[in-house]
């Protein structure tokens, strides 16, 4: 498979937007729009070297990290505002805030998903493809006895609200916990004039419909986006309907959330949008797999080995996930 370095200067039409690469393997910066290393420890959005850089504590002390790597697709400016690290290359647009950690994030999600809103919406970049939302404690309670996720998602869905219309829909996403605290937040988007679809899954209620049983308000995410050729499949567990089934059963808690999978990228929901239909397992790329108990781990590697690409970049971290009863979570990309 070639390096990363070949996939970089490879021509443009060819070259994958989001690669994964190890840490010291980093190819020249001409080419990236934007780094975010996984690691132990984590760091608030940065330039380095000009290249909005931000570090995600996500991985344990005995694992080595990677970095994932959006290429450029021109000239980038790059450049900070406040919290905000940004790139923009013609095309996409890279943005990163750290929430810190508080007693109550209800009003610092809001705050800093309106100053990014605000910052693509005035830069041209308005399309949201995809976010991801790292949320340490994720599952703890907060100052108020309200779970971290329920109450990060107050203020999101308070954002989303505020920027209807300006910001273009709710896009495919990411939310899962860290090995650290605060919240980390970082989104590509593009131009108004995209075209840029976002898919739901027949086999699960719409996040953003999910009764109040499961928050105030709703996340605030699809179940994927589809732009420029890219699908960008959110982060996907077992969950029918609205649903957690198989509660503490790993095996069946997998089985779900690829069929899951499955389905949403399949001819009959992705042929919607896509005029030669859809995708199998065996056409994902960039796999991350989330998995809530370490011991769990083997089982479900052994399970992915078995349904992807030999070939697909999958990497494996043990975090929390948004519901206490959630084992397993699979986000992905075909490009
Ligand atoms: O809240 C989110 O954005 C989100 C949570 C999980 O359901 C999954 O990671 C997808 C998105
Ligand atoms: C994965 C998850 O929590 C959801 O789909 O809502």
């Amino acid at each position: 498979m070639s390096s990363f370095v070949d996939l970089l200067n490879s021509p443009r039409e060819t070259r994958p937007n989001i690669k994964f690469e190890q840490p010291g393997e980093q190819a020249d910066s001409q080419h990236v729009l934007a780094r975010v290393a996984f690691e132990k420890n984590g760091f608030a959005p940065e330039l380095h070297k000009g290249v909005p850089t931000v570090g995600v504590p996500m991985t344990t002390e005995t694992e080595p990290g990677f970095h994932e790597v959006f290429a450029a697709s021109g000239p980038v400016v790059a450049g900070r505002e406040g919290g905000l690290v940004y790139a923009v290359d013609g095309r996409h647009l890279f943005c990163s805030i750290q929430v810190t950690e508080r007693d109550v994030y209800r009003d610092a999600a809001r705050i800093a998903y309106d100053s990014a809103f605000e910052l693509a919406t005035r830069l041209g970049y308005p399309n949201i493809l995809r976010m991801w939302n790292l949320v340490g404690g994720i599952i703890d309670d907060n100052a108020d006895g309200v779970e971290i996720y329920r109450d990060f998602c107050a203020g999101r869905s308070e954002a989303f609200a505020l920027w209807s219309g300006r910001i273009l829909h709710i896009p495919a996403a990411t939310g899962i916990g860290t090995r650290g605290n605060g919240v980390y937040l970082y989104f590509i988007s593009g131009r108004a004039d995209a075209e840029v679809h976002h898919l739901e899954n027949p086999r699960q209620t719409p996040a953003y419909h999910y009764p109040e049983s499961y928050g105030p308000k709703a996340p605030s995410f699809a179940r994927a986006t589809f732009a420029d050729g890219i699908l960008y499949i959110s982060g996907t567990a077992s969950i029918i309907g609205d649903e957690t089934v198989h509660k503490g059963n790993i095996s069946g808690q997998v089985d779900v959330t690829l069929e899951n999978i499955t389905t949403l990228i399949s001819t009959e929901n992705l042929g919607k949008v896509r005029a030669e239909g859809g995708y199998t397992l065996r056409d994902l790329d960039l796999i991350k797999v989330y998995v809530s108990r370490p011991e769990d781990i083997p089982f479900v590697r052994s399970r992915c080995e078995e349904v992807f690409s030999p070939d697909a970049r999958v990497v494996y971290l043990n975090v929390d996930i948004c519901r206490p009863d959630l084992l397993v979570e699979i986000e992905a990309i075909v490009q």
